[in-house]
């Protein structure tokens, strides 16, 4: 199976979750994207849900799958969603934003009772940082944050090279809410709760790709076989 099929799987084993009159946060990228494919068959099908996707992207992919959207303007809570991860630890801490998606999946993630992260079995890690840390930035000021954020990293203890993200065609990689990203290829990060908080304090930072106490469940898929992995 490759791992295409593998997160199909796992976006297949979360969707066995939603439940009729769900307000679901759709999540982004090519796992996620499963999710909202194997979704809008449901909902052909005569599911009734409601969606609030992450991403434009996202948006573009339910609205051809034929899911309803709506916003979180519009609607108090949502009950489940379901994302993908670059990288999950055992203590449910995750990078995400290897997509670019992170702030609006944030958001969603912590207005959702619960989240589901679906990946294939590689992005399960025993320590976080290998896959580069997204920090999503405002171009003003760029300097003055880089620095502030190196000052972070190291009292944090971890250190690397950061680099503005750059799209396919060479020109900088500009996120849905129109602010640049900085990847930190940190190797290890011994206490993500900690960092995360440190970047979060800093004024240029939007927002972080470390997800801290967001995700309720895991289902990770691999060549064995699909695994369900609940937080205690
Ligand atoms: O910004 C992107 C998101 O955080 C994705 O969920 C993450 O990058 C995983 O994407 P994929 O399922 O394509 O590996």
């Amino acid at each position: 199976m490759n791992m295409d099929q593998l997160k199909r799987q796992a976006a297949a084993r979360a969707l066995e979750e939603v439940r009729d009159g769900m307000q679901l946060g759709l999540g982004t990228g090519s796992t996620a994207k499963h999710f909202v494919e194997l979704l809008g068959e449901r909902v052909r099908a005569g599911l009734k849900v409601i969606g609030v996707p992450t991403s434009e992207a996202t948006r573009m992919d339910a609205e051809r799958c034929g899911v309803p959207l709506t916003t979180l303007d519009d609607i108090d809570h949502l009950d489940l969603t379901v994302d993908g991860a670059d990288e999950i630890d055992p203590a449910f801490n995750l990078i995400k934003g290897g997509g670019g998606a992170l702030l609006r999946e944030k958001i969603v993630a912590a207005a959702s009772d619960r989240m589901i992260v679906i990946a294939d079995d590689t992005k399960w890690v025993a320590t976080l940082g290998r896959f580069p840390l997204p920090v999503e930035v405002i171009p003003f000021g760029l300097g003055a944050t880089r620095r502030a954020i190196e000052k972070a990293f190291a009292d944090c203890g971890v250190s690397g090279q950061m680099a503005v993200r750059k799209a396919k065609d060479g020109h900088v990689f500009v996120t849905d809410g129109g602010h640049w990203i900085l990847d930190a290829h940190l190797g290890r990060i011994e206490d993500p709760p900690r960092l995360a908080k440190a970047l979060s304090a800093i004024p240029g930072v939007v927002e972080h790709g470390l997800f801290i106490g967001l995700a309720s469940s895991v289902v990770l898929a691999g060549g064995g076989g699909i695994r369900v992995i609940e937080r205690r």
